[in-house]
């Protein structure tokens, strides 16, 4: 309650306290007011107006809980002030939290003091000190305290405080379980104590580190625990103004376990499991650099598997996934754990063995991998044969690093293919001079037929009773600027591999068709001449190789009869699910079909019952020796026998003499080709050849 006038009443007090009062507002920093026994304010000092936002005047004979007392108190204020000034019963000195002008709580430290005037009534003075700096501190302090506590009770890490010299001072674990050690147990400890050796020694050398370039520092270490290998983040930082360390323990296994599956997806096939081209050739710099140091010799295998293309595009690229797998297991079963098998791509493996003595333990591993392949691959209930192919380089003999070695082994693995397959080669300085050549004759090949390079000389063939041309057989010539002459036997597989077989299988048949044109206009007779021309097993993959023949033969005007194309096995055993189709929409053009070079490689008689055609070439290797060898007669002549059942012409190749040609005549053999006939010779001469022979 306000009283009317209390400026009048008090002025007396004024008088009194003058003294008091001066001494009161030269401390203005804190507030100090005066009340009377009634609790009217007698003095309002300067910090008391910053404090509660009343003006001396504004403040002078207002009671105090009308000013700075909240509601809730002032009951308790007048009852222990009526005590004071009463009974003497002092207020005592507390914190309390008054309130301004503003109705805004102000805490302060509040103590009071009662003097009794002249006129025996009783003041009181209260000296309050601001408490809101302190009281915001604490409220922060508090804040940052519950704040780190809650941090740390999130963040699963385990934090610990060291002296510099590594002694554990405090720690903060979220998750205590799993943990090497009880961290409680760290407490006054060193690393040293507490963990193992290895590990120990990693945290003392990264102290000195942080200690020494004043700059945080992480490593990582691994631990095994009671559940398995744990692995652990650690970040070491100082805290500078108190000679102490922070370190920041986190477990990091999770992305450990991620990290290894990405590595190992860039440093592993992931079909195969083994090591890609990049982690193997790393581990052949790393085997190059121990056996230089030891003094040891290595070798590099490149393994190849045979034919594989074919397989993987008639079988379908699952199975041929299979097979890739089976074959790199079968591989690793075949050598030690030191040594090392990597995919390098497609069908292409590495095979790296360390401390060999020499080329004979290579060679007994070699052996050892390509039996591992004799055993038939089973998938799906079928089983398919697969064989490789392997090249050899030894270090250091076939070269010091890993390109060298690389392309040697890749060179005598060529070089194996070309012996067959399924066989290794080590390489030697010839086979470079080889691969040299084959490279110039493809570089040379590839606008050889722009060029017009190439010419077709025409072999005649005969008929074995009476010796009459029958037809001729188209043989290919290579005249390169460059290389002179380059035979058949050894620009066509380069051909075939390169796909440039296709452009120049295109005008092989082309030019031949054209020629058996002129030949049958030039030497009219009433049975049409033959023309045979080689088909290579590239050549069945182009899709426009049918349309191609009808157009050539239409082009030329010769009928489909008169053409007899001539494939080996490979064709067939180049497994192309298209090769039966293609095979039959020739012979359902009239287009003769014959098997070439029988006698060498399978000889299967199962294909010439499998597929259809007309006419079997007796490869010259058996008419080599059938006058001499009783052995090849017998077969040459079981031969004729067999084809002669099924139905089939029989024409021997490279009949060089006249005993040859009496000998295959009485044993039943068709038609003749070879020198003792005539050699392959160009068009202009053959024609004359031809025009000549009929005359006789
Ligand atoms: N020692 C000896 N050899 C004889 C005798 N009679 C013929 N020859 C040779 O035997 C080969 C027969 O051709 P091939 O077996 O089809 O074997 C051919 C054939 O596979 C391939 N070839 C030749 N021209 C072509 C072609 O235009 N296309 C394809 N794809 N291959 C071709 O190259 C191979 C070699 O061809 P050439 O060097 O012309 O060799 C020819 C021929 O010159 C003989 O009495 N004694």
């Amino acid at each position: 309650m306000k009283s009317d006038n209390p400026t009048s009443n008090l002025t007396h007090q004024f008088v009194i306290n003058d003294y008091l009062h001066q001494l009161f507002d030269a401390v203005n920093v804190i507030s100090v007011q005066g009340y009377d026994n009634e609790r009217r304010v007698i003095y309002w000092n300067e910090g008391s107006e910053r404090l509660y936002g009343y003006t001396k005047e504004e403040a002078i004979g207002q009671k105090i809980e009308d000013l700075i007392i909240p509601e809730p108190m002032c009951e308790f204020v007048i009852e222990a002030h009526s005590d004071w000034v009463k009974k003497d019963i002092e207020i005592p000195a507390s914190e309390i939290i008054l309130q301004d002008k503003d109705g805004n709580n102000v805490s302060v430290f509040s103590s009071h003091v009662m003097f009794t005037n002249q006129y025996n009534t009783k003041q009181m003075y209260c000296i309050d000190i601001d408490l809101s700096d302190v009281k915001k501190a604490q409220a922060e302090a508090s804040f940052n305290e519950d704040m780190l506590k809650t941090i740390f009770g999130a963040i699963p890490d385990l934090f610990f405080l060291m002296e510099n010299d590594g002694t554990i001072l405090e720690y903060h674990a979220s998750n205590e379980t799993d943990l090497y050690t009880k961290p409680k147990q760290f407490i006054g400890k060193k690393m040293g104590d507490v963990l193992p050796e290895e590990v120990a020694k990693k945290f003392e050398t990264y102290i000195s580190l942080v200690l020494e370039k004043e700059q945080m520092m992480s490593f990582k270490y691994e631990l095994a625990l009671l559940h398995g290998l744990v692995f652990f983040e650690a970040r070491i930082n100082k805290i500078t103004e108190h000679n102490q360390l922070m370190v920041i323990i986190r477990d990091i296994t999770e992305q450990h376990k991620a990290d290894e599956i990405i590595r190992h997806q860039a440093y592993y096939d992931s079909l195969t499991l083994l090591p890609n081209r990049f982690l193997a050739l790393d581990r052949l710099s790393q085997l190059l650099i121990e056996a230089q140091r030891n003094n040891e010799k290595a070798a590099v295998l490149f393994l190849d598997l045979d034919d594989f293309k074919k397989i993987n595009d008639s079988l379908g690229h699952e199975t041929g996934d299979k097979l890739l797998i089976e074959s790199a297991q079968r591989l690793q079963e075949a050598l030690r754990k030191d040594d090392t098998v990597g995919r390098l791509g497609g069908d292409e493996f590495i095979v790296l063995l360390r401390g060999i003595t020499d080329h004979h333990a290579a060679l007994k591993i070699t052996e050892k991998l390509l039996n591992n392949f004799r055993a038939p691959f089973k998938v799906e209930g079928r089983e398919h044969i697969l064989t490789a192919s392997i090249g050899v380089a030894i270090y250091p003999e076939n070269g010091t690093t890993v390109a060298d070695l690389l392309r040697n082994a890749d060179t005598a693995m060529y070089q194996a293919k070309s012996y067959g397959r399924n066989t290794y080669s080590f390489f030697t300085k010839k086979m470079n001079v080889i691969i040299q050549r084959r490279l110039v004759i493809e570089e040379q090949m590839r606008d050889a037929l722009e060029r017009n390079e190439f010419e077709l000389f025409y072999q005649p063939q005969f008929d074995a009773k009476n010796k009459h041309i029958i037809g001729a057989e188209a043989l290919l010539r290579w005249h390169n600027p460059v290389l002179g002459n380059v035979t058949p036997d050894e620009f066509i597989p380069i051909a075939e591999n390169t796909g440039l077989i296709v452009p120049i299988g295109k005008f092989v048949i082309s030019q031949a068709l054209h020629f058996l044109n002129t030949w049958q206009s030039t030497c009219k007779r009433q049975q049409k001449y033959t023309m045979a021309v080689n088909l290579s097993p590239r050549q069945f993959r182009d899709v426009g190789l049918l349309s191609f023949i009808q157009n050539s033969l239409s082009e030329a005007n010769v009928n489909p009869e008169s053409l007899e194309l001539e494939i080996t096995e490979g064709v067939l055993m180049s497994c192309h699910t298209n090769v039966v189709d293609i095979l039959t929409e020739i012979t359902a053009l009239g287009i003769y079909l014959s098997m070439d070079d029988f006698g060498t490689g399978y000889s299967s008689l199962s294909y010439l019952r499998e597929y259809p055609f007309n006419v079997l070439k007796i490869d010259r290797s058996f008419i080599d020796g059938i006058v001499l060898n009783n052995e090849d007669c017998n077969l040459v002549k079981a031969i004729i026998a067999m084809s002669h059942s099924l139905g089939l012409t029989v024409v021997a190749e490279g009949v060089e003499t006249k005993e040859q040609h009496t000998l295959l005549n009485e044993l039943g053999c068709d038609f003749m080709q070879g020198f003792y006939f005539s050699k392959p010779i160009p068009a202009e001469q053959f024609l004359d050849f031809s025009m000549n022979f009929d005359k006789k």
